[in-house]
């Protein structure tokens, strides 16, 4: 009988925590081997809201880490990433006053308009915070809930983000990262710190906020894991955004761009310097080792293709090349470009059109929002004979790795390692123990090791028929119903 290879390191946990589901992988520190891992799904609210029970979250945390046997017992430290912007109400006695908003919850939309105007514009947002907050924004959410729920707000003595939330009840602190902070938009990228003027604007008391942590504190130890299966006094780490994350578990170097597939799709790449688009494409976050990490994001990725698919009663596989229809598959309204109140739209239908070739074009016109974006997270610097790094649960699926090829014109490198956000965790708790940047562990790990796809010719045609369509159809799509 064969038996498991025994660990040469010490363990750490690596944690995801993202929209649809709770990832944790147990990882050997000297080897980066995945000794176990676990998976638990999340509920989201569907229709016009999209939020989630952090409760929920505490508890598919367990389940996972349950599924991976007594590994995690024997974890000397764990860190955890999770989904950015949520924002998590808890009241005095540190309870969820309402479920979390999350990330992709357009309903902010007008408290957004407003707070850029009210700031002086998208360029002063942009100089002072590195990004123009949209819906996705927590400042945004904070300003609805003070507006729509004046009751929950005054309930609310604590403002956390969805893997803050997770953290604190590991270790009963209340702390965040610079990554993930950075997406709040009370933030400033300029001076490293909260916005106070910002903060006043929404009415929020900074106490109410965690504290920022620097990259490689240790920010407690795991003081009572309830009923979770870690040692007590194990090491926790920041942790960071899911974005952030994933650039640790690749080891990013500066100007590798990444493509991620989820429920968001992302387009992002580590920069040495600060970013401040005022244009709104690029959202100019911190990563989590203190250098920088702009990035775009879409709403509608793998979750409103499958639907599609669903739609049309095929495989998410079964795509057919040709014709001229053309899909924006914004159905939870859209981020990048900046619809929060659009719709899907289908236009270019024939009588010969087939629907493979419908279900091809909405991997089209989700694909083609990301690398529309692509130049401008890379600044300028744009090589394209360089792989784009393709990573979350979409980059599995054959159809989203020949549609980025195909419109990108770039080779397309898909690591074969599958959780690379949780991996990105693992290397910042495995930092901890060893002293190292937790991007060089991942890179001693060989973590982006994976098949490259050649470039081919870049689909131009389609690009520029995505881009008319979405031209004509803005005023429609911009319609707030
Ligand atoms: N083999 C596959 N082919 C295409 N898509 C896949 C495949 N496996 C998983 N997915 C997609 O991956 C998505 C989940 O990806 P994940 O990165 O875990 O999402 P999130 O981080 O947003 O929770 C699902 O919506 C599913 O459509
Ligand atoms: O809003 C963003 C980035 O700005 C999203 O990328 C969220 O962080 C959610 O990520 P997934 O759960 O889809 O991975």
């Amino acid at each position: 009988m064969s038996s498991a290879p025994a660990t040469e390191g010490p363990l750490v946990v690596g944690v995801d925590s993202s929209t649809q589901s709770t990832k944790v992988l147990v990882v050997d520190t000297a080897t980066g081997r995945v000794v176990a891992r676990g998976q638990a799904p999340h509920t989201v609210t569907s229709g016009s809201m999209r939020e989630s029970d952090p409760e929920q979250w505490w508890s598919a945390l367990g389940e996972a880490l349950r599924q991976c046997g007594t590994a995690a017992h024997e974890a000397a430290a764990v860190s955890i990433a999770g989904q950015q912007h949520g924002l998590v109400t808890l009241d005095a006695r540190g309870r969820p006053v309402r479920p979390a908003l999350l990330w992709n919850d357009v309903r902010s939309a007008p408290q957004a308009r407003r707070l850029v105007e009210r700031l002086g514009g998208a360029k002063a947002w942009a100089d002072r915070v590195g990004s123009v907050p949209g819906p996705s924004f927590t400042v945004t959410k904070w300003a609805w809930l003070a507006e729509q729920e004046p009751a929950s707000a005054r309930a609310t003595t604590a403002v956390r983000l969805p893997h803050d939330y997770l953290t604190q009840r590991l270790t009963g602190s209340g702390v965040t990262d610079r990554s993930d902070v950075s997406g709040t938009g009370w933030w400033s990228s300029a001076t490293e710190a909260y916005d106070e003027d910002i903060l006043d604007l929404v009415g929020l008391d900074p106490a109410a906020l965690p504290r920022v942590t620097r990259p490689g504190e240790v920010v407690g130890t795991v003081r009572d894991g309830g009923d979770l299966p870690f040692s007590k006094g194990t090491l926790v780490a920041p942790g960071a955004g899911d974005n952030a994350a994933a650039a640790l578990g690749l080891g990013l170097r500066p100007g590798t761009p990444v493509l991620s597939l989820g429920t968001s799709g992302t387009v992002f790449a580590v920069s040495e310097h600060r970013t401040a688009d005022p244009s709104g494409t690029v959202a100019g976050f911190a990563d989590a080792r203190g250098t920088w990490l702009p990035l775009a994001c879409t709403l509608n990725c793998t979750l409103a293709v499958d639907r599609v698919a669903t739609l049309l009663g095929l495989d998410r596989d079964a795509v057919q090349p040709g014709g001229s229809v053309t899909l924006l598959p914004f159905l939870d309204g859209e981020r990048t470009p900046d619809l929060p109140h659009a719709s899907g739209l289908l236009h270019g239908l024939r009588h010969d059109t087939s629907p493979g070739q419908i279900l091809q074009a909405a991997y089209d016109g989700a694909v083609h929002a990301l690398l529309g974006a692509l130049d401008a997270v890379l600044g300028g610097t744009a090589d394209r004979s360089q792989p784009i790094l393709l990573i979350g649960g979409g980059a599995r699926g054959s159809s989203w790795q020949q549609t980025v090829r195909r419109l990108s014109g770039r080779p397309v490198q898909i690591p074969e390692a599958r959780e690379l956000v949780a991996l990105g965790a693992a290397a910042q708790a495995a930092g901890l123990l060893t002293g190292e940047d937790p991007a060089a562990v991942a890179r001693r790990w060989d973590t982006a090791r994976g098949q490259v796809l050649d470039a081919v010719e870049r689909d131009e045609a389609t690009l520029d028929r995505i881009t008319e369509v979405l031209c004509d159809a803005v005023s429609l799509l911009d319609r707030d119903s």
